[in-house]
């Protein structure tokens, strides 16, 4: 029973489909996919749910709420688990992501708020009330790299807010999702306020292509955020948010420390394998002496960096990528960027058949003439030297995406020229572009988002303004128009 559909557990009636630890190809969860009948059930049950579930108001929500926040809290060791389990991703690294889970109800509430609490004023013309309403059903796309935190992202404010869910997780993490849920569940939310659809694309379309949805919150790939949104075209009723991916740059120049700023590059490209939106893809490094001892020092300590099993003591500082089909992707495109003329510095290689554990890559680009602008979702860094800082900021700037980007530099006056001039959502300066805060928006430009962005802001796409003058008797204005008598 693996699909959660107006308070039931019930069998998917598709499919079958596998969930595999991607460190030792052990099969984890097994079901079948919610079919798209069983997507319309679940839409009709979010449908019934929900007008009175906002009728509840806030304050009980909030309740509701707060009791998944217990759940969370006195399942965070399993939680932690089955993430690691399902990602590969090490122990370490699950806690917090687990922990960030918890810390994102009082920051939704919080959001809830400040973005879009009520107030009221009163005027000339009357009592000036402003209100936010839900959307009423709205989807929610999950991706494989945070599976907990990122759709926990877009339902905790959309049910806040006092919309009804309909979740579909990435078909490659469906038990972290199964796990959530069972939490919702235990917390005591209503039948239908929230519902699970596992399934790959067949359920992923019929989802998002239901008539009755009055929103989607995706979080994923730019391909299939393009496709969502070349769907949505036409449809100005409906509400879609979309976070994707990003080919973010990392500029280093004029730093004293040497090991902080390799310190802070590797947190940036490797921190999860580099299977995190945010990370580092592009390295720009002046040329010259100073610029070589910092690429030799990233050399070496990239070789160093320990790679292994989530569940290996001592704890390795990356674990697995999803599968082993994205391992094979990184090594194909690694492959591809040393055919376009990049020279290895350290190798990305593939450490054991049948799994997704690989070993980080740095290759230098800099004769590469047309440096393809993909995202390419793994642990390979791309370096390329610069003789300018201008020079840097244009080819960083060289991207249809604008997710995060960085610059390690000690002068505040480099750090304001960059800052001026690039183009992302995130910009940090002497610190690492990965683990944005969620007490701030998160998103980015181009084809990195479509400024609906999430974290602190994601309060702003799960509802809608509602303005009002209101009186509390009907009563003749001191003065008519000219032209009027009664
Ligand atoms: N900007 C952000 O906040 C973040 C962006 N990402 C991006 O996510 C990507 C990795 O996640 P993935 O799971 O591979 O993304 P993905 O795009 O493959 O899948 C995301 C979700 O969309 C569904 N889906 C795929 N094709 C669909 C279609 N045609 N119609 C409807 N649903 C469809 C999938 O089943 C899954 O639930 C990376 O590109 C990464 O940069 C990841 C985390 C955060
Ligand atoms: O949503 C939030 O609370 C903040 C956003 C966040 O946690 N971002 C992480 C993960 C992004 C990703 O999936 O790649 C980050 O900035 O590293």
């Amino acid at each position: 029973m693996t699909q959660f559909i107006k308070g039931q557990w019930v069998a998917g009636l598709g499919h079958d489909v596998t969930s595999k630890n991607p460190a030792n190809n052990e099969v984890i969860w097994n079901s079948k996919t919610a079919t798209p009948e069983q997507v319309n059930i679940a839409v009709d049950a979010a449908r019934d749910a929900q007008f009175d579930w906002f009728m509840l108001g806030f304050d009980a929500r909030l309740a509701i709420v707060e009791a998944y926040r217990t759940q969370l809290e006195d399942n965070k060791a399993e939680i932690a688990e089955v993430i690691a389990q399902e990602t590969g991703k090490p122990q370490w690294e699950t806690a917090t992501e687990a922990g960030a889970m918890i810390g994102k109800i009082g920051l939704s509430v919080a959001a809830y708020h400040k973005r879009t609490g009520s107030s009221e004023n009163d005027t000339p013309a009357g009592r000036a009330v402003l209100r936010h309403k839900p959307h009423g059903v709205v989807a929610v796309f999950g991706p494989y790299n945070f599976p907990g935190h990122l759709p926990n992202g877009h339902i905790v404010p959309a049910l806040l807010a006092g919309n009804t869910v309909i979740f579909k997780p990435s078909e490659l993490t469906p038990k972290v999702a199964e796990l959530m849920l069972k939490l919702w569940d235990k917390a005591g939310l209503p039948a239908g306020v929230i519902n699970l659809v596992q399934g790959e694309l067949e359920t992923g379309k019929a989802l998002a292509a239901h008539p009755q949805i009055d929103g989607l919150f995706f979080t994923g790939s730019s391909r299939t955020g393009h496709i969502l949104h070349q769907q949505y075209a036409g449809e100005p009723g409906k509400i879609l948010a979309l976070e994707m991916g990003g080919n973010n740059p990392l500029i280093v120049k004029g730093v004293q420390d040497t090991k902080a700023a390799v310190h802070d590059i590797i947190q940036s490209a490797y921190i999860s394998s580099g299977q995190r939106c945010t990370c580092a893809r592009r390295l720009y490094v002046e040329k010259g002496a100073q610029g070589d001892a910092l690429l030799e020092m990233l050399a070496n300590a990239v070789k160093q960096i320990k790679v292994g099993a989530w569940n290996v003591q001592p704890q390795p500082f990356m674990g697995s990528m999803i599968s082993e089909i994205a391992a094979k992707g990184m090594v194909e495109a690694q492959r591809n960027l040393l055919n376009l003329g990049g020279e290895s510095l350290v190798e990305l290689t593939h450490l054991e058949v049948g799994t997704g554990l690989v070993s980080p890559g740095l290759i230098d680009v800099t004769n590469v003439i047309e440096l393809p602008d993909e995202e390419y979702f793994g642990p390979l860094l791309q370096v390329v030297r610069y003789s300018d800082f201008d020079e840097a900021i244009k080819l960083a700037n060289s991207t249809r995406y604008g997710l995060s980007a960085g610059i390690l530099a000690d002068s505040r006056e480099d750090y304001d020229y960059f800052l001026a001039r690039i183009r992302a959502g995130i910009v940090n300066w002497n610190k690492q572009i990965t683990g944005a805060s969620g007490a701030a928006p998160f998103g980015g430009v181009g084809a990195s988002g479509n400024h609906r962005a999430s974290a602190f802001y994601a309060a702003d796409y799960c509802s809608y303004p509602v303005a009002s003058v209101e009186a509390d008797v009907v009563s003749l204005p001191a003065n008519l128009s000219p032209g009027l008598s009664l």
